[in-house]
């Protein structure tokens, strides 16, 4: 598919002259296309299946308030005609409506073709698709906005007069029923355009793996912490149409990384420990169903700690729900994670199966990937010492290097490392006590939750607390990305310094790059079962003298600190251990070799998918 063509699906309506609507009409599965025309008019192309319909552009209004949904609307005034979109991979529609809003502008900025002369044109009617967005595109929308800025200054404007109406506040009754109406994103006539920002480019084994998944194949996608496995999986969400697509992880904390749900909230059907017959009662539930029926391409992050009984009622349950008897009812599987991670929680004396080792695992995956490219470190000492923990080894150099970090100073600025704990108490207790020990009185922010009976739920997903607590001096942590290019993103760590005055009494923080910020709350929303929106608004920061192993799966963090005494579990001193950037940001206090502790269940899994990997590869290269 070309990078300009956008499949959706789409309402198409007529607007009257009383700007109410008079026809609507749906289209699934239509292929919109920008191009030009024969007089270099920027053209939007609807393909039917009996017709094609095109608009030369003159101005155009944008609404994308919920373009990470795959949803937005076009208004087209100057015909009349305004056409809201669905269902489209939301990546690629903030990239189409982009460079339609751009190639019109900058055609803007041309000599115009009068009405005259294109009626008196000889030339053939001709379509040819655009060109790519330039960057001297962006860089001439960039100046006419700058200059659109200081003619506007120019002008005397009263100041401070209460707010401009919202131009859609008028409008919210031609949107169709469920849809509700957008923010303005931009109209060609005033631009608030930011600049299009070169994404980070995937690198050639993640570009693979979302090639394959493009492709509809059911892919397993490992690696070792770092290489970018939960990046990767927010670009393939990008990709795919959000209303079939759900993006799950295993736990809370890993789905709030991607942006979705955890896997149990997904499914309906509680812990999965019920007989079959009662878990495919409890999927066909009408809310719980018509997500399954929904459900075509399914992400689970972390799949380490899903159960292999648990993936196989869901495969069973999938296929009664959906009637489909292919593998998983046909859903498109994308599984991610690192099996030398954490594992599964069992409880008491239950036998501990890996989702690899479930029944249903070889017919559902398709092809197993792995991305090698470590990018969460970049020296290749400690990625050595990490890879050799992963696997289980603890080689002489492993025990003197991680032993040597015991004397590093990694105290900057008055901000600690933060203590990496196995049990949720101790991490409690660290906060507390580190909390009590600040001589200032405490200010608490509540947050508002549109649905308190889904209390306990937004807290399993919500990386903060109902209820925070700060003093001066608090160690903090962001808990979201905030502007990423100043350093401002998830686990970046810091102290509050003070409070505003007035208002909220929001919280100042000073990070460890010396920026002093004043955080402001942020809003997370989360799609629960049923298609429930949940969200909570909150102040996005959370106590950091402390945090678990748990919580901090698929983190990045700068300064951490480490015990290994009470370390339980396989692969949980190489989850704390992989958390930190570099060696000199890490502090382990006790090192001990018994610490590092590979499952051999695991072992032998990945060992033969390396010798199948090894054996196609051969084999590729011998037919080549
Ligand atoms: N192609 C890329 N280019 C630049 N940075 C990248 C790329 N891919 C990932 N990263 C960065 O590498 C870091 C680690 O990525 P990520 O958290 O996705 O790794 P992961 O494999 O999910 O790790 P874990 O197993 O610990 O969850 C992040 O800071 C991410 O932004
Ligand atoms: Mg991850």
């Amino acid at each position: 598919m070309e990078l300009n063509t956008l499949l959706c699906t789409l309402w198409m309506e007529t607007i009257g002259s009383a700007g109410d609507i008079q026809k609507r009409t749906q289209h699934k599965n239509i292929a919109l296309t920008l191009g030009r025309n024969e007089f270099r008019d920027v053209v939007l192309k609807l393909e039917f299946p009996k017709r094609d319909m095109k608009f030369a552009l003159k101005e155009l209004t944008i609404f994308k308030k919920f373009v990470k949904e795959g949803k937005a609307t076009i208004k087209i005034p100057d015909r009349n005609i305004q056409f809201l979109l669905s269902n489209c991979p939301p990546d690629k529609l903030i990239m189409f409506l982009k460079t339609m809003h751009t190639k019109l502008e900058c055609h803007k900025q041309k000599p115009p073709v009068h009405d005259r002369k294109r009626l008196l044109s000889d030339r053939p009617k001709t379509f040819e698709d655009i060109s790519p967005l330039t960057l001297k595109d962006l860089q001439t929308v960039h100046e006419m906005r700058a200059k659109n800025v200081e003619n506007k200054s120019d002008m005397f404007t009263p100041k401070g007069k209460g707010k401009r109406k919202r131009e859609n506040d008028e409008k919210e009754n031609v949107l169709p029923q469920g849809v509700k109406m957008a923010r303005k994103l931009v109209s060609t006539s005033c631009s608030p355009f930011k600049p299009v920002l070169n994404p980070v480019k995937l690198n050639k084994g993640q570009t693979s793996v979302l090639d394959a998944i493009i492709s509809r194949k059911n892919v397993f996608f490992t690696g070792s912490a770092g290489t970018g496995k939960s990046f990767l999986l927010r670009r393939i969400i990008g990709a795919l149409p959000p209303q079939h697509t759900y993006a799950t992880a295993s736990t809370g904390v890993a789905a709030c990384h991607i942006g979705g749900i955890t896997l149990h909230s997904f499914a309906g059907i509680g812990s999965g420990r019920a007989d079959l017959q009662q878990c495919v009662e409890l999927a066909s539930r009408p809310l719980v169903i018509q997500q399954w029926k929904k459900c075509q391409h399914l992400i689970i992050d972390e799949i380490s700690m899903v159960e292999g009984d648990f993936f196989d009622k869901l495969e069973t349950v999938a296929r009664v729900v959906k009637q489909n008897d292919l593998p998983f009812g046909g859903i498109q599987l994308i599984l991610c994670g690192d099996f030398l991670q954490l594992p599964p929680v069992t409880k008491g004396s239950d036998k501990r199966k890996f989702c690899f080792q479930a029944k249903t695992w070889p017919k559902c995956v398709q092809l197993n990937m792995e991305l090698t490219e470590v990018k969460r470190q970049s020296d290749n000492h400690f990625i050595n010492i990490l890879q050799n923990v992963r696997l289980g080894r603890c080689p002489d150099i492993v025990e003197t290097t991680l032993r040597a970090t015991a004397k590093h100073n990694i105290q900057k600025d008055g901000i600690l490392a933060t203590r990496l704990c196995t049990h949720k108490e101790d991490v409690d207790q660290i906060n507390k006590y580190q909390m009590e020990k600040l001589n200032a009185t405490s200010k608490v922010f509540l947050s508002t939750d549109n649905d308190t009976s889904y209390a306990k739920q937004i807290d399993s997903l919500c990386p903060v607390p109902h209820k925070l607590e700060l003093r001066v001096g608090t160690q903090v942590m962001l808990a979201k990305n905030l502007e990423v290019h100043r350093g401002l993103v998830n686990g970046a760590r810091g102290l509050v310094t003070g409070f505003e005055k007035g208002g909220e009494g929001l919280p100042i923080v000073k990070f460890l790059s010396g920026l002093e910020e004043v955080i402001k709350p942020a809003r997370w929303t989360f799609k629960a079962a049923g298609a429930v929106y949940l969200t909570r608004r909150q102040i996005p920061l959370k106590l950091a003298w402390a945090i678990s192993i748990h919580k901090s799966q698929g983190m990045t963090l700068d300064c951490v600190e480490i015990t290994v005494s009470k370390v339980f579990e396989s692969g949980q001193a190489y989850v704390a251990l992989s958390r930190a950037k570099s060696l000199e940001g890490l502090r382990v206090l006790d090192f001990d070799r018994g610490c590092v502790r590979a499952n051999p269940d695991v072992l032998k899994f990945y060992h033969k998918l390396d010798l199948t990997r090894r054996m196609l590869q051969t084999n590729i290269e011998e037919y080549s």
